[in-house]
């Protein structure tokens, strides 16, 4: 979502229906084509990664005894709830936690991105924001996702809300994907200008969000553990929505309620790595040699709870149970695809080949030469929980239609000025490699969505392919490949069959990166 806002305007005009949380999909099975089931187990499983279910599931108050419970722990509340949060789903959050904590709440602070309030209102998600007069504050700032005045003004507010707190006080903090940018408050003497300059610089020179959130922590009062350590003695329940693969809490938004375990080594190779030390700021230096010296080490957090309530697995664990009721064996390949889209893109070709001929032919199987090509493009992805043998397994064993699904974030590497974004470029890739071969007697289909509702600069979440669709794409006087040379998917998937392919859920409120479906029918 990091260039969503530019376009909010346009997309809050976007056609939508509304998400399928809780619809019992059993009862649209019969029969319903396969795109119709690919869309509606896409639009289910994105309908219960939305904020109010999320909350739901994850938090339930007493309104008698006034006893707030998270997970297995227990809280008791008498007005002395305080609510803090940052991130691009964190309007949505907060408003789902107004709506279910009412009275309790004394008051809260949000840092959200520019423009939300407005374009959550265009698209006519109510539920997505706050009652008129909320207790909540509402700062919107951190522009094309870079920490500017506006969030730092956000952030002190945070940080002065916590200070405030006691020992009799709860802390509530909601934090999603976005939230780094959404909290900048540094070091002094590094100043904003200089934080933003040198994480523009890293990202820029390829650093991973796990390098690019280590530098981030180490010159930010908040960061790595501080907000955490601003709210001591209060009790802290930190309210996570991962959009980083595997969900680890310490780097999502840069871990402000988990202490931090890297060492101003771990800063400097990190630096080095991106030819940056030799160039840093006075400012930056100073933090950093202080930090070596500190005798108080990292922030302490024994009284926190960190609880992540939407992440990409949960996502596609309710996907899998979508598909399971419409009669698929489903199988969850991986929460981490990464990599080159169109290595991933070549990955699920041959995955629907191979998966294919194991579901048709189990005894023949597919070529040892397909097999093992596979197996090789799976090692280059570098996917490390990748259950490829046993999805297989589990194909031969079918007998029956069979849905694989993954999720992740691939990368596209921008050459062209095309508009699109890398799950349509990942489902336009994919419907070129399925019509390289056939795939008799079964009907193949593959969607990639994202959760955001938002793929790229587009109004289109995502998009469905089908292994006719190059030729279908020739029949349109449509050249796919010279789309995919300008990286102009969303226009190709515009002009294809009207529109079709296209996915429109609306901004959803949410995100937890990309789902990817494989969808194999026997004919
Ligand atoms: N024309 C295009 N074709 C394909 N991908 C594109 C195009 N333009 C931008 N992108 C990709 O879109 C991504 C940015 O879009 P988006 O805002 O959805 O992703 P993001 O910043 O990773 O946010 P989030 O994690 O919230 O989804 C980048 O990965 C970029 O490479
Ligand atoms: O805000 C951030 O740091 C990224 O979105 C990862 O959570």
């Amino acid at each position: 979502m990091a260039i969503a806002l530019q376009v909010l305007r346009h997309f809050a005009r976007a056609p939508s229906r509304p998400l399928l949380w809780g619809c019992p999909l059993t009862r649209l099975a019969s029969g319903m084509a396969l795109e119709e089931q690919a869309r509606q187990i896409f639009e289910s499983t994105v309908g219960a990664m939305l904020p109010g279910p999320m909350l739901q599931r994850a938090l339930s108050l007493d309104p008698d005894s006034g006893q707030l419970k998270v997970r297995d722990r227990s809280f008791q509340l008498r007005q002395n709830l305080y609510l803090v949060g940052f991130g691009k789903a964190v309007l949505g959050m907060a408003a789902a936690a107004e709506e279910l904590l009412g009275q309790h709440l004394v008051q809260g602070v949000i840092s959200v991105p520019r423009g939300i309030r407005a374009a959550m209102e265009h698209a006519g998600k109510q539920e997505m924001l706050l009652k008129p007069h909320s207790r909540v504050q509402v700062f919107e700032g951190a522009e094309d996702n870079l920490p500017d005045r506006d969030a730092l003004r956000a952030a002190l507010a945070i940080r002065q809300l916590a200070e405030g707190l006691t020992a009799d006080d709860l802390l509530l903090v909601l934090i999603s994907g976005g939230g780094s940018a959404l909290l900048p408050a540094p070091i002094p003497p590094v100043t904003l200008e200089e934080k933003q300059k040198l994480t523009k610089l890293l990202a820029a020179r390829g650093a991973n969000i796990q390098e690019l959130n280590t530098i981030r922590k180490a010159l930010s009062q908040l960061k790595g553990g501080g907000l955490a350590q601003a709210a001591y003695p209060a009790q802290v329940v930190s309210l996570i929505l991962s959009d980083v693969v595997g969900d680890p809490v310490e780097v999502i938004a840069s871990g402000p309620t988990v202490a931090s375990v890297h060492s101003v080594q771990d800063c400097l190779h990190i630096l080095n790595r991106y030819g940056l030390r030799a160039a840093l700021p006075r400012s930056v230096k100073t933090v950093l040699a202080r930090a070596d010296s500190d005798p108080h080490g990292p922030h302490a957090c024994g009284h926190v709870l960190n609880v992540i309530i939407g992440s990409n697995a949960l996502a596609l664990a309710e996907a899998q149970k979508q598909a399971e009721a419409l009669g698929y064996k489903a199988v969850v390949l991986s929460t981490a695809i990464q990599g080159d889209v169109k290595n991933v893109a070549q990955f699920y070709g041959l995955l629907a080949r191979v998966a294919g001929a194991c579901l048709t032919m189990p005894a023949a199987g597919t070529s040892v030469e397909e097999d093992k090509q596979l197996y090789e493009l799976a090692a280059q992805l570098q996917l490390p929980d990748l259950q490829l043998k046993e999805a297989l397994e589990a194909v031969v064993g079918a007998q029956g239609p069979v849905c694989l699904l993954a999720g992740g974030e691939p990368t596209v590497q921008l050459q062209g000025s095309g508009k699109g974004g890398r799950n349509q470029e990942l489902a336009l890739r994919v419907g070129v490699e399925l019509g390289q071969w056939p795939l008799e007697p079964i009907d193949v289909l593959f969607l990639s969505g994202g959760t955001d509702g938002q793929d790229g600069p587009t109004e289109a979440a995502g998009a469905w392919v089908r292994p006719e669709l190059a030729r279908q794409a020739v029949a349109e006087g449509l050249d796919v490949a010279a789309f995919l040379a300008h990286n102009d998917s969303y226009t190709f998937f515009c002009r294809f069959q009207g529109g079709a392919h296209l996915l429109h859920t609306g901004l959803t409120g949410t995100n937890v990166m990309d789902t990817h479906l494989l969808f194999l029918r026997p004919r």
